[in-house]
């Protein structure tokens, strides 16, 4: 939190070297800035973003990594295996929860898989009822691990409708399921849909890990879950066609996996 902290107080122009705007036009996943823009009508979101491939480790980009702070780099590789721990506690737990195997779901995610880094700053807000600082949505992941801001809550799910304030618990990591974990549980866990309110007076931060699938996997729920009491709730789905679909309805504030509903 400290490096993150850190990292957003550096002027715009060093922040722009990570720019997730590849020569000023195309837009990547990676990088520091905004979300993309798809459509004029688009409604944007009051915060920065910036996403950083973790995992595998082969596949980091670290000239995208700050060099600001200096130690922004190994406390990052840090924080990535100790989640990853975590993570694999947590599917162990969630599988045998199921009744599967309890390397079902850690084997799922063995090859091939991306994790994303994704560090979230708020600025404060002249207008905070007329703009989110992240408009509801659900995490397209397995599982997603989010560290919050301690000096200020923000974060809400909805329940039944019921928008609820996730309250700020010291040192404590939140773990949220995702609509893969859903699809793949056939529905028996649910992938939250959450949203992040804005502040007139204070800034917030938060780091966000997404564990997801291998990009060319299918998607559907566990085979061994579905039988004639509980029938199959989603269709099947390719990861990477999920995530462009993810792409298009977080750009509308639609929620992707009402596409994949039976
Ligand atoms: O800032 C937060 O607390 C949550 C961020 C979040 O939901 C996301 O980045 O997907
Ligand atoms: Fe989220």
């Amino acid at each position: 939190m400290k490096v993150t902290r850190e990292f957003y107080k550096l002027p715009l122009e060093e922040k722009q070297k990570y720019s997730n705007v590849v020569d000023g036009k195309e837009f990547r996943m990676e990088g520091y800035g905004s979300d993309m823009v798809i459509s004029e009508k688009q409604i944007l979101d009051w915060c920065d973003r910036f996403y950083l491939v973790v995992e595998p480790e082969s596949q980091r980009i670290y000239t995208l990594w700050p060099t600001q702070p200096p130690s922004f780099r190994d406390i990052l590789s840090e924080y990535t295996a100790r989640c990853r721990e975590i993570t694999n506690l947590v599917l162990k737990n969630l599988a045998k929860l199921l009744s599967l195997d309890k390397d079902y779901f850690i084997n799922m995610l063995a090859e091939n898989t991306i994790t994303h880094a994704r560090f979230n700053y708020y600025p404060h807000c002249p207008n905070p009822d007329q703009v989110f600082g992240l408009k509801p949505h659900s995490d397209a992941t397995v599982i997603t691990i989010v560290f919050v801001d301690d000096n200020i809550s923000g974060l809400q799910l909805q329940k039944n409708g019921v928008w609820y304030s996730v309250p700020i618990i010291l040192n404590a990591l939140l773990v949220n399921m995702g609509d893969v974990m859903e699809i793949m549980s056939n529905g028996f866990f649910k992938s939250p849909v959450h949203r992040v309110v804005t502040n007139a007076e204070k800034e917030r931060l938060s780091l966000v890990m997404f564990y997801a699938m291998d990009p060319e996997r299918e998607i559907e729920p566990v085979p061994e879950l579905v039988d004639e009491k509980n029938p199959r709730r989603y269709r099947k789905i390719k990861t990477k066609d999920y995530i462009a679909e993810i792409f298009k309805t977080f750009a509308k504030g639609t929620l992707a996996i009402d596409t994949v509903k039976i």
